[in-house]
């Protein structure tokens, strides 16, 4: 499965951010890709403020855009997320589009981002969002993927329950800072692969200096031996990588960690 990881600029304007997104996808289509994903928030600055004023219900005007693209390009897309109204809540979600333009999964960010880093990074998205209440792992011709959005991916158990739903890569669209993003960002994203015998996909903003929140930018696809296919700068790119899933299984009947668990063991003390 060749895959594109579209690192864009992201600004305060929905309508630019779009274009943005599908001028973007349309140019990586020419490398023949089979999916396109797009970072977290990538129609809206990521600021709690701001959230509201760039939201749209189930079926809005960004997802269709999306929807009609994949079908255009007879491509998968990962719609990055954007802030999903229902109601009186916000999502961080996560839509997939298969090649016909069917809306095949959908992902709300389940472990909101709420830190405190002490003379570096705080947010708080319980300030706006809700939190998601389940994994999700979806179908494709090439295997089951795993979606889950930045923060999501700092919980094992997350990409371990995704892993045993049949999940050979995990699909993250994400957002990392200046303070988490150098210390944590690649030994995250190779730590989930060589735990879980998966892919793993990161794709995030391009770096804006300018902007409240300073994406780390670093968009990264690693594979199940834990080696890094390819990592972008703080620039905006796109990236490609090819992701062969006949290497999951190779992985995981020579090195059988995941057989060799001793489940007795892992009681979670709460
Ligand atoms: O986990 C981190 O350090 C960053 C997470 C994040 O930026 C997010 O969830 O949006």
């Amino acid at each position: 499965m060749k895959i594109a990881l579209i690192q864009m600029p992201v600004v305060a304007d929905k309508k630019a951010n779009l274009e943005q997104a599908v001028s973007r996808i349309r140019d990586a289509a020419c490398q023949h890709i089979d999916m396109a994903v797009l970072p977290e928030m990538f129609c809206s600055p990521y600021e709690n403020s701001q959230f509201w004023h760039f939201s749209e219900p189930r079926g809005g005007q960004v997802q269709q855009a999306m929807s009609a693209l994949a079908k255009e390009l007879g491509i998968y897309i990962v719609a990055g997320s954007l802030p999903e109204a229902e109601g009186e809540k916000l999502y961080n979600t996560s839509f997939v589009y298969d090649r016909t333009g069917a809306e095949i999964a959908c992902h709300r960010k389940a472990h909101l981002f709420d830190i405190d880093v002490v003379g570096g990074q705080r947010f708080q998205e319980s300030e706006t969002l809700s939190a998601g209440d389940k994994a999700t792992v979806f179908d494709t011709e090439f295997g089951k993927l795993g979606l889950c959005i930045c923060f999501d991916l700092r919980f094992q158990e997350l990409a371990m329950t995704m892993g045993q739903a049949g999940a050979q890569a995990i699909i993250c669209p994400a957002a990392f800072n200046m303070t988490t993003g150098p210390a944590h960002w690649e030994v995250m994203f190779r730590g989930r692969a060589v735990d879980n015998q998966l892919y793993t996909i990161g794709v995030a903003p391009a770096r804006d200096e300018t902007a409240s929140y300073v994406s780390y930018g670093n968009s990264i696809a690693v594979d199940p031996w834990g080696t890094v296919m390819c990592r972008g700068g703080g620039e905006a790119e796109t990236l490609v990588a090819t992701l062969e899933f006949e290497k999951c299984s190779q992985i995981r009947q020579q090195l059988p960690i995941l057989k060799a668990r001793q489940t007795k063991l892992y009681k979670i003390l709460n």
